[in-house]
C-alpha cells in the first residue's frame, strides 16, 4: 500500500472513530434533553401547587411573592440548561455528518512532537474530556490553518504568541460521516476545494465559508483591536461572508459576556436578511439583530410624516432626469448627506439656546390654554447654561404644574356641567365615597351638594385634561417640524451657521422644494436623518447602550451624515463597516475614492482598514469583463475559475429581445442553474420586463416589499440585487439610453457583478458605452 493510501486509510479510520464517539454523545444528550424537557413540563404543570399563595397581610404577600419568584427561578434555570443542551445537540448532529474539514500538525517551539489539530464548526472532546478530537475553527490555535502554509508559523493566545512549525496542512471533504476526499495543501487554502465550492449552483441561501476562509478574510474575522474596522473590498470578495463569520467568531471569543442580541447588522434590503439568515445557525450560533437603515429611521420617526422610501428616491434619480427641479433635488440630496450640513445643524442648535425655539400652543377645546409664546418665554427665562434637552424637561414639569392650576379654573365652565350630567351612577358613587372617607360632609345639604359638584367637576376636567398631560409628557409642545422648516424659510439664514463652506448653487430652489414637501407632511429621504438628528439633539439623544457590535454592510451607500448619526446612536459599540466604493449607487455618493470621511469618525488610532482585492463570486471571464468598467479595476484579482465569456446581444426590436431572453432563460435552466435573475435598471423597467416575460417563463417580480430570497427566475431592479448573487444574470437593457450617464456606471457594474457563472447582456439601439469601451475579446458579441 502506498503512503498515500495508508494516510487515507488512517484518516478514514479516524473519521469513523470520531463519528462513533459523536453518535454516542448525541444519544446521551438526546436522553438528557428529553429528561430536562420532562422536568420543565412537570414544573410548569405543578407551578401553583408548589407555591403558597396568601395575600392576607403584607408579610404573607411578601412570602407569596418570594415563593413565586423562587419557583420561577427554578423553571428558568431548567429552561436555560435545556437551551444549552439543545444547542449542543444541534452542533453535534452537524459534526456527526462532517466532523472536521481541516487538519494541521503543529510543533510548538521546544516541544518534541507535533500536535495534530483537527478543525470543525465546533469543538469536541473525547469521553474523558482530556483530548480535543475536534477544535472549533475559532479557537486561537485554529488561526494557524488560515494564516500559514507548512513551515514556520505562530498564533496569538491571550497569554502571548506561540511560535513553532507547521508540519502538515490537510483538507477534507466529509459528507454523512464518510471521507470523500483529502488533499494536502500549500500556500493558500486549497484552490481545489475552493474551486469545488465556488463552482456549485446557488440555492438562494448564503453558505458559511469556514472551511475555505482566506488569509486576508481571516484578519477581518479576528481583528478586534480597534473601535472601527473598515473593509473596502471588490465585488464578490467575501465582505458579507467575512462579516458573518466574524459575528460567529465574536460570539465564540466573548461567550459568556456577549449575546447575539447585542450585535446589530444593518443590511441593504429586507430580502438580504432572508438570503443570509442560515449562515449563523449553520455554524451553531443564533442570528444577530438585523434591520435596514430605512426600517430603523422610519421606526424612530413614528408616523407623523410620510417618509419617502430610499428606493423611491433612487427611482426618482434614475428616471426623472428630465423633470423640472431635478438638478436642485439631486444637489440637495448630496448636500444634505454631507457633514457640512451636519455642522450647520449643530451651529443652528447652538443658536437655539439663545433664541428661535419653536413651540406649539397647548390647546383645549379649541382654546389656547398656554401659548407657544408663553412657553418660549419660559424657556428663555431659564439659565442659559442649561442644555436644551434639560430645559425641555423642566418646561414639561412646569407645564404639568400649570395644567393643574388651569384645571381648577376650568371647573366653573358650562361644558363641565354638561359633562357631569353625562356621568354614570358609578362615578357619583365613587365621589360620594371619597367625600365620606375624607369626612367632608357637613350635614348641610346645600354645602354637601356644592362639594359634591366641585369634586365631580374636577374629576371631569382631569379626565379631559389627560390627553393634554400625555402630550406634555411626550414633549409634543416642541414643534420639531417648525424647527426644521425654519432652516429653509429664509435661504440666507443658514449662511449665518456656516464657516467658509459653500452652499450649493441651487440652494434657494432646494429650500423651496423642502418646504413644499414638509407642508404636505412628507419627509423626503434626504431629510429623514437630518430631521431625526435635529429632533434627537433637541430632546436628548436616545442611544442604544447595550449594543456592543454594529455591522454595516454595503457601507458605500451610507452618507457621512448617516455615519455620524450611527456613531452617536451606538456609543458603546465597535463598528465593522464593509463596502465597495465602485458599487456606490445612491445619489448622495460623493465619488470619493476611499472611506476617508468614515475613517475620520473615530480617528486614526482607533481605525483599522483592510482591503480585499480577490474576487470569488464570478468566473474569471466575468471578473475580467466587469473589472474593465471601473477605475482601478485592474487591481481586482479574479479567483481562477473558468467559465464562458459574457455575451452581449443586440436585439432587433422588443419582440426579438423578449424572445431571446426567454430562450436564454430556458438554456440556463437546462444547464442546471437554479437561481437566475433578469436585472433591470429600475422598478419601472422591472415591471415592464416581468409583464412581457411572464407570458413564456415562470418568474417572480422582486420589489421593495419582497422579504424572501428563493431559487428560481427573478426580475429585479439592480439596486435590490445589492449584496446577493445568482448563477446566471441577464441584463435586460444594456443600451446607451439606460446606462449612458457617468452616474449610471456604478449601478451597471453592480448589476453585472451579481453573476456567479454566466452573464448575458441584451440591448436595442446602441450599446452602453461602459461595454463599448471594453476590449472586444472580453465578451462574445452577438448581433441580431
Ligand atoms: N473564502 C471563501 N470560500 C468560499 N467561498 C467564498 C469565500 N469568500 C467568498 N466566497 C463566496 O464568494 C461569493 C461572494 O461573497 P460575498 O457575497 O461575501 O462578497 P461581497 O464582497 O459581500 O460581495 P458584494 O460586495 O459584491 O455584494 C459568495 O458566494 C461567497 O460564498
Amino acid at each position: 500500500m502506498s503512503l498515500e493510501d495508508q494516510d487515507r486509510r488512517a484518516e478514514q479510520e479516524r473519521v469513523e472513530r470520531v463519528v462513533g464517539e459523536i453518535a454516542r454523545r448525541v444519544s446521551y444528550l438526546q436522553q438528557h434533553v428529553s429528561d430536562i424537557q420532562a422536568d420543565i413540563v412537570q414544573i410548569r404543570r405543578n407551578f401553583w401547587d408548589d407555591v403558597t399563595v396568601n395575600f392576607d397581610d403584607d408579610i404573607e404577600a411578601a412570602e407569596t411573592y418570594a415563593s413565586i419568584k423562587q419557583q420561577a427561578e427554578v423553571l428558568s434555570e431548567r429552561e436555560r440548561v435545556h437551551r444549552h443542551a439543545h444547542n449542543q445537540l444541534k452542533t453535534l448532529k452537524r459534526l456527526q455528518k462532517s466532523p472536521y474539514f481541516g487538519r494541521i500538525d503543529f510543533r510548538a517551539e521546544g516541544e518534541g512532537e507535533a500536535e495534530q489539530i483537527y478543525l470543525g464548526i465546533g469543538s469536541f472532546l473525547d469521553e474523558k474530556e482530556e483530548e480535543f478530537l475536534v477544535y472549533d475553527w475559532r479557537a486561537p490555535v485554529s488561526s494557524l490553518y488560515y494564516d500559514y502554509s507548512p513551515g514556520p508559523a505562530a498564533y496569538e493566545t491571550p497569554s502571548g504568541t506561540i511560535q513553532g512549525t507547521m508540519e502538515l496542512k490537510r483538507q477534507f471533504i466529509i459528507r454523512d460521516g464518510e471521507l470523500l476526499s483529502l488533499f494536502d495543501t500549500g500556500v493558500t487554502i486549497g484552490d481545489e476545494l475552493l474551486q469545488q465550492v465556488l463552482g456549485k449552483q446557488a440555492d438562494g441561501q448564503m453558505k458559511s465559508i469556514v472551511a475555505t476562509i482566506q488569509k486576508e478574510q481571516n484578519r477581518i474575522i479576528r481583528d478586534v483591536r480597534k473601535r472601527l474596522l473598515i473593509v473596502q473590498g471588490a465585488a464578490g470578495s467575501g465582505k458579507t461572508s467575512a462579516a458573518l463569520q466574524r459575528v460567529a467568531y465574536l460570539l465564540y471569543r466573548y461567550r459568556g459576556t456577549l449575546q447575539s442580541e447585542q450585535i446589530v447588522l444593518f443590511s441593504p434590503n429586507p430580502m438580504f436578511n432572508s438570503y443570509i439568515s442560515t449562515v449563523l445557525p449553520e455554524l451553531g450560533e443564533e442570528n444577530m439583530q438585523q434591520t435596514t437603515y430605512q426600517e430603523y429611521v422610519q421606526h424612530r420617526l413614528g408616523d407623523r410624516f410620510q417618509v419617502e422610501d430610499r428606493f423611491a428616491q433612487m427611482e426618482y434619480i434614475y428616471t426623472a432626469a428630465k423633470e423640472p427641479g431635478y438638478e436642485a433635488r439631486a444637489a440637495g440630496i448630496r448636500y444634505k448627506a454631507s457633514t457640512a450640513w451636519l455642522r450647520v445643524i449643530d451651529a443652528y442648535l447652538e443658536s437655539l439656546r439663545e433664541h428661535g425655539m419653536c413651540f406649539r400652543d397647548l390647546k383645549f377645546r379649541g382654546r389656547t390654554l398656554i401659548s407657544a409664546q408663553a412657553i418660549a418665554q419660559r424657556f428663555y427665562e431659564m439659565d442659559a447654561s442649561l442644555r436644551i434637552p434639560n430645559r425641555i424637561r423642566l418646561l414639561a414639569e412646569w407645564l404639568l404644574g400649570e395644567l393643574k392650576q388651569l384645571a381648577k379654573k376650568e371647573i366653573s365652565r358650562p361644558w363641565v356641567d354638561e359633562a357631569i350630567e353625562l356621568l354614570d351612577r358609578d362615578d357619583y358613587q365613587r365621589v360620594y365615597q371619597q367625600l365620606r372617607s375624607k369626612k367632608q360632609f357637613t350635614g348641610e345639604t346645600f354645602n354637601d351638594f356644592d362639594r359634591e359638584r366641585e369634586m365631580l367637576a374636577l374629576r371631569v376636567v382631569q379626565e379631559h385634561f389627560a390627553p393634554l398631560r400625555k402630550r406634555v409628557k411626550r414633549h409634543a409642545f416642541v414643534d420639531h417640524t417648525a424647527l426644521y422648516r425654519q432652516l429653509f424659510e429664509d435661504p440666507e439664514r443658514v449662511r449665518g451657521y456656516m464657516g467658509s463652506e459653500e452652499l450649493p448653487a441651487e440652494w434657494a430652489e432646494i429650500c423651496r422644494q423642502t418646504l413644499e414637501s414638509l407642508s404636505r407632511m412628507e419627509l423626503r429621504w434626504e431629510d429623514a436623518t437630518p430631521f431625526l438628528y435635529l429632533r434627537e439633539r433637541v430632546e436628548g439623544f436616545q442611544t442604544h447602550t447595550a449594543i456592543r457590535h454594529v455591522f454595516i454592510d454595503e457601507a458605500q451607500d451610507y452618507s457621512p451624515f448617516q455615519f455620524a448619526f450611527l456613531k452617536r446612536l451606538f456609543p458603546h459599540a465597535r463598528l465593522t463597516v464593509l463596502g465597495d466604493l465602485n458599487q456606490a449607487i445612491y445619489a448622495h455618493a460623493t465619488g470619493g475614492d476611499d472611506f476617508a470621511e468614515l475613517a475620520a469618525l473615530y480617528g486614526e488610532e482607533e481605525t483599522e482598514k483592510i482591503i480585499l482585492t480577490r474576487s470569488y463570486r464570478s468566473t474569471r471571464p466575468i471578473v475580467l469583463f466587469t473589472s474593465g468598467m471601473i477605475p482601478g479595476g485592474d487591481e481586482i484579482e479574479p479567483f481562477n475559475r473558468d467559465g464562458k465569456k459574457p455575451t452581449v446581444t443586440r436585439a432587433r426590436d422588443r419582440a426579438d429581445l423578449i424572445a431571446r431572453i426567454s430562450e436564454r432563460i430556458g438554456e440556463l435552466q437546462s444547464e442546471g442553474h437554479r437561481t437566475i435573475a433578469v436585472i433591470c435598471k429600475t422598478a419601472e423597467e422591472s415591471r415592464e420586463a416581468y409583464e412581457a416575460l411572464r407570458q413564456t417563463v415562470a418568474l417572480r417580480l422582486i420589489d421593495t416589499e419582497t422579504v424572501s430570497f428563493e431559487e428560481g427566475v427573478h426580475v429585479i431592479p439592480a439596486y435590490l440585487a445589492k449584496g446577493v448573487e445568482f448563477d446566471g444574470v441577464i441584463l435586460y437593457d444594456a443600451s446607451r439610453e439606460q446606462y449612458g450617464r457617468e452616474q449610471e456606471r456604478k449601478l451597471f457594474y453592480t448589476a453585472c457583478t451579481r453573476a456567479m457563472h454566466e452573464l448575458h447582456l441584451y440591448y436595442r439601439g446602441e450599446m452602453t458605452p461602459f461595454v463599448a469601451a471594453l476590449q472586444a475579446e472580453l465578451y462574445e458579441d452577438v448581433q441580431g
